[in-house]
């Protein structure tokens, strides 16, 4: 899924919404049965992510993240598991770098395998999760796809900021980021509008409502920067609920991230292959025959609390994905992917926001059903 050349112009242009991830037929993506939605399971938050030695405190629960683009607030982490966090990575991280244009540094694991496990049930259980449908035109017909993964997103591409008032919660644990508020443009300070609708007015503002980076996921983005040397504005999360939940091979290679991308990929929960490939070899123009075989491939076994930054050239000559497992394997207890990405233009937040939030409903973790569950119908009932 190499990018199309494209003039500076269109290049810091919002671009059309970009390609979905997912090329497997669409008859694959529909066998990804939709959840059974338990209209009487309660999904008031019981905090039953917590170990019992490092139970949050009464102050603890207080503190929240709040921001109007968010479905419900988000709490902080326990103290324990944001200090744990933000220690540095347990291991120091392996270059792998052994084949051509692959730049990859493994932790293995980067978060220790307790705070893995707590983070994994907090974030699940905290974090609002959407299962995205769009239509695209696969080989000239109208295709229907259901993303197979539950996802979400926070962040904002470089050009624009959350404004910042330096309000902070009492009871908010010692070093609180800021409220964040509207979205301003980050050399003017100018306010930006959000959540427009029509094409032209998307020129001034963002179609997208961007929403900051929840405290309890902004305490593992400044860990990775500091463990990398790094800089991400986004944070994209897939939550696999079992084998039947995949990614399809492709490349994190938009413009929008830049020549060469640096994202940071943590594995929380079941253990789960991530298999990389070679991109075919490109033919040179008027070259006869076809595009070759691909030669390069690695397969990570990723472990919860192992993290991968893919680097340098990676983006641009392989791709990535986590194939769905099934038989005796396919009932894992669920796997989240993290990944910290830096987008620099405002297409990249559209694009983000199109395809891990949507315009379909919002589902929240119903502990007792053990399952993700239409908000909606949770708080009715
Ligand atoms: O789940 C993973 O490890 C990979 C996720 C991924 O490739 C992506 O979100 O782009
Ligand atoms: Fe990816």
């Amino acid at each position: 899924m190499a990018s199309k050349k494209r003039t500076i112009d269109a290049y810091f242009s919002i671009p059309k919404a970009k390609k979905p991830r997912e090329s497997e037929p669409s008859f694959l993506d529909e066998k990804i049965t939709t959840p059974v939605i338990k209209t009487t399971g309660s999904l008031i938050n019981t905090n039953d992510y917590t170990i019992k030695s490092t139970a949050p405190t009464r102050i603890e629960l207080q503190s929240r993240s709040t921001h109007p683009s968010y479905p419900f607030p988000i709490p902080h982490l326990p103290n324990a598991l944001e200090t744990a966090i933000l220690d540095p990575p347990a291991r120091v991280g392996r270059a792998i770098a052994d084949q051509p244009d692959l730049d990859l540094l493994y932790f293995k694991p980067y978060i220790s395998q307790p705070a893995a496990r707590q983070l994994f049930e907090f974030l699940r259980s905290e974090l609002p999760f959407y299962r995205v449908e769009y239509d695209i035109m696969r080989g000239g017909t109208p295709t229907h796809i259901r993303t197979p993964r539950w996802t979400t997103v926070f962040g904002l591409d470089e050009t624009a900021r959350f404004e910042t008032n330096h309000f902070s919660a009492p009871g908010s644990t010692p070093d609180p980021p800021p409220q964040q508020g509207n979205v301003v443009d980050a050399r003017t300070g100018e306010p930006i509008p959000v959540g427009m609708q029509s094409e032209q007015k998307t020129q001034t503002g963002y179609k997208a409502t961007p929403r900051p980076i929840p405290h309890c996921l902004d305490v593992l983005r400044r860990s990775t920067e500091a463990a990398t040397g790094c800089q991400f504005n986004f944070c994209l999360v897939n939550y696999y609920a079992s084998g039947a939940d995949s990614i399809s091979f492709h490349s994190d290679d938009e413009q929008f991230l830049g020549p060469l991308p640096a994202i940071a990929s943590f594995s929380l929960g079941a253990r789960r292959d991530f298999l990389m490939k070679q991109k075919p070899p490109k033919l040179e123009p008027g070259q006869a025959g076809s595009n070759g075989t691909p030669k390069g491939s690695l397969k990570l076994p990723l472990g919860s609390g192992d993290m991968v930054l893919m680097r340098g050239r990676t983006q641009a000559n392989w791709q990535h994905s986590i194939p769905k497992r099934t038989g005796k394997n396919e009932w894992d207890g669920g796997r989240i992917n993290i990944t910290f990405r830096r987008a620099l233009v405002r297409g990249g937040t559209e694009n983000y926001y199109q395809y891990n939030v949507g315009g379909g409903p919002v589902y929240k973790w119903n502990a007792a059903a053990k399952e993700m569950g239409l908000l909606i119908q949770a708080l009715k009932s």
